[in-house]
């Protein structure tokens, strides 16, 4: 039987995909979806040396750039630790990154992620 496209991919790449959709659903605003553009966030890229994205992160799966699945969390931190850095606690942006980095981290727990384990095989 000839496998689908989505079967070729890697299957560190298919746990990715579906872990990021879950992420991305707690992120309904959109905030994490594009990189964060100087023109809304002045002086970003001076503060935030090591910028990140659910699209780049996408954009990373897809180029197979991601070796572990403790790489693929290390953006994610880095995305959420990036966004309660540049913005003031209080603010739109810092309240919707902690929420999301506390979401985003309850999924990836050794108990959630098992039962997917086996799309590793
Ligand atoms: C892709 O980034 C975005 C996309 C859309 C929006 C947005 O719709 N902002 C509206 C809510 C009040 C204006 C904000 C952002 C945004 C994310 C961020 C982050 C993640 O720091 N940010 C910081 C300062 C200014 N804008 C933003």
């Amino acid at each position: 039987c000839v496998l689908k496209a989505s079967q070729k991919r890697r299957p560190l790449s298919r746990l990715l995909e579906q872990l990021l959709r879950n992420l991305e659903k707690r992120d309904p605003n959109q905030f994490f979806a594009w990189p964060v553009n100087d023109n809304f966030a002045p002086n970003y890229s001076n503060i935030i040396k090591r910028p990140m994205d659910f699209s780049t992160i996408k954009q990373k799966i897809d180029d197979n750039e991601y070796k572990s699945l403790n790489c693929f969390i290390s953006d994610f931190k880095l995305m959420c630790n990036n966004a309660m850095k540049y913005n003031k606690p209080g603010t739109v942006y810092h309240k919707a990154a902690k929420r999301l980095l506390h979401a985003g981290l309850k999924q990836l727990t050794p108990q959630k992620l098992r039962p997917l384990g086996n799309m590793l095989t």
